[in-house]
């Protein structure tokens, strides 16, 4: 790290790195491919950075040689890591308990039920300033910090306290819920209050600022605009003290560029996997981690709906879903898996023979290229999420069909359905005549029709592309920032 700290802080809870620790204690940090620091790429590169965040594992008691601690910040391609350490107790209270047990399940629309715990609560504030106290430690005077995600919805507030100086973003990746849903929360004024501590609130859409903007007013009783908010443009305000916090939307997207060049190296390896398939007719495909939000059973009831009813043939269809394992201490995430695998057993022992299941599922994160050239196999891609953020999955698949072949079909309740929605096959996750409908239509579509719509796909994510949204949201808060600094 450098004396004077960094121009470019991100504060997310994962780190965008990999810690290894060998057999003889050896620790060596390796760049995780993931969303995020992908989308930051640019930026980062520009600027002296630094990533605070979580590594995944339990804090290491282990110690080097001379008994000090290993060290927890390593400098990787350019970037500062700082780590923050958490516990087992606090990867148990706070990761698995408050954020996804209970703001996960309440902000996804009470698809499971939130558990409503002071002890996780207390867990989530000692962590949430840790993570503030690290930030402050590693930025410069004047620096820019983003904070990303519900993990982190106080570190805002703390921050600002210990650091009036720095300019604070922050972005939320998850649906942002209705006063009806939010208000639920015992600790709804310490959450809203954290957020107000940045000097720009993003959201995906303009629904999740809109809800924000109705909350500060009705729970807190501040003056807020009320004009409707637009996407990357239109912002909202909110009057807090001396300060103006800006509210708005920034859809998050890939670098769809990269990914249709990544894509189009794989078309050997994707014509290998229709090969293993057994060359079926169509090639259905599903990729998401597995979590009760993503409707991966919605589409494999829907596909045994067709099966059942002969409007499909299992003998001509392969149905692939990639599933990466994800929060799999927690209960529901259990629950799911295990209803999950049991309907792709039931379908196979139904519908297939020893030889050729309609249903090939896999519960490991698979290589990117590996990924793309499923990508560039599947005849159809099922996203049917009960409610998602965003859905990247949507828009890696249309970037890869710069050949124009295959068909999305999305469900309308992904943040994606507000640019795909009208050239993807868009369904009701919720309405299983129309769930079997519109996968039927996916498949049995005229393909000139199909080839028009995943033209206007790969165009919009090459149009709207993951630098759109770092750069528009970074301007905007530089805006913010400045007429802050100009009052105070
Ligand atoms: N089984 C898998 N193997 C490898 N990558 C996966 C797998 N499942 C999902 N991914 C990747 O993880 C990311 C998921 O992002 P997104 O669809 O926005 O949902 P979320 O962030 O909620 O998991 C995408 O980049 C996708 O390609
Ligand atoms: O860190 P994990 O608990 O393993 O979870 C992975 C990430 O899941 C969530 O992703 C969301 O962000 C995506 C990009 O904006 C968006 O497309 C998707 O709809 C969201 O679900 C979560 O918000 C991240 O914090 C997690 O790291």
């Amino acid at each position: 790290m450098t004396d004077t700290g960094a121009e470019f802080v991100v504060v997310a809870n994962r780190l965008p790195v990999d810690k290894r620790v060998q057999p003889d204690g050896t620790v060596t940090w390796k760049r995780a491919p993931g969303g995020l620091v992908t989308a930051l790429t640019p930026t980062l590169a520009t600027r002296e950075a630094a990533w605070v965040g979580w590594s995944g594992a339990a804090a290491s008691t282990s110690l080097d040689e001379q008994g000090a601690p290993l060290d927890e910040q390593p400098r990787v391609d350019g970037i500062d890591i700082h780590s923050v350490p958490l516990s087992s107790g606090e990867i148990a209270d706070y990761y698995e308990g408050f954020a996804n047990s209970t703001l996960w399940p309440l902000y996804h629309d009470l698809l499971v039920e939130p558990v409503f715990r002071h002890d996780w609560w207390d867990t989530y504030v000692t962590v949430n300033r840790r993570f503030a106290e690290a930030t402050a430690a590693s930025a410069a005077q004047g620096a820019t910090v983003w904070v990303h995600d519900y993990q982190l919805q106080l570190v805002p507030a703390m921050l600002r306290e210990l650091r009036p100086d720095v300019r604070i973003g922050f972005f939320l990746h998850i649906p942002f819920p209705s006063y009806e849903l939010f208000t639920r929360l015992p600790w709804r004024r310490e959450l809203l209050e954290g957020l107000l501590g940045a000097d720009l609130v993003g959201f995906h859409l303009p629904g999740g600022a809109e809800n924000f903007l109705t909350l500060v007013r009705r729970v807190l009783d501040l003056d807020t605009s009320r004009d409707p908010v637009g996407v990357r443009d239109g912002l909202g305000s909110i009057t807090t003290g001396t300060r103006t916090v800006r509210v708005g939307s920034f859809p998050i997207s890939i670098n769809a560029a990269d990914v249709a060049d990544q894509a189009s190296k794989t078309l050997d390896r994707a014509a290998q996997i229709r090969a293993e398939l057994g060359d079926p007719r169509t090639i259905l495909l599903g990729v998401d981690r597995l979590d009760y939000t993503k409707g991966i059973d919605v589409r494999l009831k829907g596909l045994e709906g067709l099966f059942a009813a002969g409007r499909l043939d299992p003998a001509e269809t392969v149905f692939v879903q990639l599933a990466s394992p994800s929060r799999e201490q927690v209960d529901s995430y259990i629950a799911v898996r295990n209803r999950i695998e049991r309907s792709v057993s039931h379908i196979n022992g139904t519908y297939g023979t020893t030889t050729s299941p309609p249903v090939r599922y896999l519960l490991q994160p698979v290589p990117r290229d590996e990924l793309l050239a499923y990508f560039m196999a599947a005849d159809v891609v099922l996203v049917t999420p009960l409610r998602d953020g965003m859905n990247l999955v949507a828009k890696e698949y249309a970037a890869c069909r710069a050949d124009h072949g295959g068909a999305l079909v999305l469900s309308e309740f992904t943040g994606a359905a507000a640019e795909l929605g009208e050239a993807a096959y868009l369904l009701n996750p919720y309405d299983d005549q129309n769930v079997m409908d519109v996968i039927e239509a996916a498949v049995t579509d005229d393909p000139t029709a199909k080839r028009t719509r995943m033209a206007a796909l790969h165009q919009q994510v090459r149009d709207f592309d993951v630098d759109l949204w770092a750069n528009s949201f970074l301007q905007s808060l530089a805006g913010a920032g400045a007429a802050n600094e100009e009052i105070a």
